[in-house]
């Protein structure tokens, strides 16, 4: 680890600190490094029933630490190799993997840890969604295609061509708005994509494995800030995967996507692309520069800088901490450190508890019409687990109702399955219903929550940026999950707003009401403004309300239209929040149009 870099991270102790529950069992008896060298039968016993609860909270995966005591010391040779037989044989008959991650020398003993995953079903994977973001030419589209695909890339665009196809294929009505790779690892954590599997090849990749990462590729979109910001919100990544060219250092868009993963406390790792052509004076002040960057107050991150597989255990088992932030230096073309940004992938674990006892929640980020099929929509599964045949409750429609929809078939991936649970994307398609009836952002939930839409919403938030001062009236875009609307504000606890003041804001809708939940994260920008915060108490309202009188309301539709105008209009090499409000003034108000790889309507079995 480097030393330059304060590090408050650290290992679990002896098989627990990972993946540890709060237990009924009284598993004092198990404690001590020395435990699985040669336990009783009662012991054993213990060992087994404590695993199995410790996976089962892991979401079917752990790392299991031998040999590390208070002592200090590890264990000597014979003991170690009877505590992986012990381990081993624990986990025999139970569909488990178990493969060592690092053995080393610790005191005068030996220390080691393990990684066990539960084989899944065919049709069964854990799934981890990263969002790809960071500047043009930073290497995004190469490194998917390089990872993705298994071959290096020639430093003229070699691997990001295969994407590019890939991407072509997605144009032509594949996949959703935003673009998706998929990287598998199986159960022993090797990776499970060959260099022929191409888009139609997703069913075979998540059929071997047992994870899958999901890269939301926000590359490209970077015009379409709209776009980026929703596919940081509405797709509900588990991590960000900034990329930074090593030469190029943090330029455009890096600071305003590390902000925006920020605010919606996403945690974030660093991927350095390019190490192989730059000079290493260079490549050493953008470093010292990323790292001020990461530590200063705005961010308060502890860099970390991955050399070594230690280096990766450590950072990915402590990186559901937001603060860490592990950063990589590779090379597309020579491959270097390529090794330890996959072993890192391969240890991600979800953030998103499935939560299988809570009623369904499914939000909707896309909808397609598919020839034969019907309507179909994509989204994540936020809580509960949904099946075929189902039936939830969709909305709210323009006048705040719900209505019972059941779902006819359930894809991941691609892959046709019986069901889904909390954390996995899905699409499903629904019967008796058109496409132009449903929208993003609407959700499908269990009957049991008895959903109420709502025109207006308490929040608090903190201004990151405004040029000048919010006051009552002012409208912006709210995004919240995979809800996209202008929003006004009707009162806030202070007269006005600044550019760092935090306050209690009372907002309104102004085209339909939204299903909205006390807690969730949301941005609320509009040009140069950006702001931040959680929802407090949604105030439900079966119906539209009256309209009102303000003159601002009035002129919603034309408001409205000017904002989307706006949108459509930020250059990919411009922050978007400061060049959004200078563009509107010089361009003409139009309809914004869907971004270029906007999809088609795809093919049942490719809409997820
Ligand atoms: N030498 C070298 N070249 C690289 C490396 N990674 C990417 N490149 C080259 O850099 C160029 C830009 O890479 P892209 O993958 O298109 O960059 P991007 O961030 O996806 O850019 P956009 O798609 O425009 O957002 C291509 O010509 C790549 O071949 C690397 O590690 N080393």
């Amino acid at each position: 680890m480097d030393t330059m870099l304060e590090s408050p991270l650290k290992t679990s102790p002896s098989g627990e600190a990972e993946g540890f529950v709060e237990s009924e069992t009284d598993y004092s008896s198990i404690r001590g490094k020395m435990i699985l060298v040669s336990p009783t039968a009662d012991e054993y016993e213990l060992l087994r029933k404590q695993l199995m609860e410790r996976l089962e909270a892991g979401n079917g995966e752990i790392i299991y630490d031998i040999g590390q005591g208070e002592d200090g010391r590890g264990l000597t040779e014979d003991e170690y190799s009877a505590s992986v037989a012990t381990l081993q044989s624990l986990v025999s008959g139970e569909r488990v993997s178990c493969v060592e991650l690092r053995r080393w020398e610790c005191g005068s003993g030996l220390t080691g840890q393990y990684l066990l995953r539960t084989e899944l079903e065919h049709t069964d994977f854990m799934e981890i969604r990263v969002a790809v973001v960071g500047n043009v030419d930073a290497g995004k589209s190469t490194l998917l295609g390089v990872l993705t695909h298994g071959e290096l890339d020639n430093g003229r665009g070699y691997a990001r061509q295969r994407l590019f196809r890939h991407k072509h294929e997605v144009e032509s009505g594949r996949t959703s708005s935003v673009g998706n790779d998929i990287l598998g690892f199986d159960s022993m954590g090797n990776v499970v994509n060959k260099p022929d599997h191409g888009t139609l090849d997703w069913v075979k990749i998540c059929e071997k494995s047992s994870k899958v990462i999901t890269f939301i590729d926000l590359a490209g979109h970077e015009r379409y800030l709209k776009t980026t910001v929703f596919g940081m919100t509405g797709h509900a990544p588990d991590f960000g995967m900034l990329m930074i060219g090593a030469n190029a250092g943090i330029v455009g868009m890096t600071k305003e996507h590390l902000g925006l993963a920020l605010a919606l406390s996403v945690p974030v790792f660093v991927v350095v692309t390019k190490i192989d052509m730059c000079p290493p004076n260079v490549l050493q002040d953008n470093l010292k520069l990323l790292v001020r960057v990461l530590k200063s107050s705005g961010c308060r991150k502890v860099p970390v800088m991955v050399k070594n597989k230690d280096d990766v255990i450590v950072s990915a088992t402590n990186f559901v901490s937001q603060r860490l932030c592990p950063i990589f230096q590779v090379s597309n073309v020579t491959g270097e450190n390529l090794e330890l940004l996959t072993m890192f992938l391969n240890l991600l674990k979800t953030r998103m508890p499935s939560q299988d006892d809570k009623p369904a929640e499914f939000q909707i980020d896309d909808t397609y019409s598919v020839p034969g099929v019907g309507t179909v929509v994509s989204g994540t599964t936020l809580a509960g687990v949904i099946r075929l045949n189902d039936t939830l409750l969709l909305g709210p429609d323009p006048l705040g109702r719900f209505q019972p929809i059941t779902v006819k078939s359930i894809h991941r991936k691609r892959m046709a399955v019986p069901e889904v649970r909390g954390g996995q994307t899905a699409s499903f398609a629904l019967k008796k219903i058109k496409r132009s009836q449903i929208r993003k952002g609407m959700v499908m939930v269990s009957p049991a929550l008895n959903p109420q839409a709502c025109w207006q919403f308490e929040g608090e938030i903190l201004v990151l940026h405004h040029p000048t001062t919010i006051s009552s009236r002012y409208q912006a875009m709210v995004h919240c999950g995979s809800i996209r609307q202008t929003a006004s504000i009707l009162s806030m606890s202070r007269d006005c707003l600044r550019t760092g003041d935090k306050a209690l804001v009372r907002f309104r809708f102004i085209k339909h009401p939204e299903y909205l939940k006390r807690g969730q994260r949301m941005v609320f920008r509009e040009g140069r403004t950006k702001a931040v915060g959680n929802v407090l108490r949604p105030e439900p309202h079966a119906s539209k309300p009256q309209p009102r009188r303000n003159h601002h309301a009035a002129n919603a539709p034309a408001l409205q239209q000017g904002i989307e105008t706006q949108e459509s209009d930020v250059t990919a090499a411009d922050s978007p929040f400061e060049v959004a409000a200078d563009k509107r003034a010089r361009r003409p108000r139009k309809r914004h149009d869907k971004p270029p790889d906007a999809p088609h309507a795809p093919h049942a079995a490719a809409a997820n």
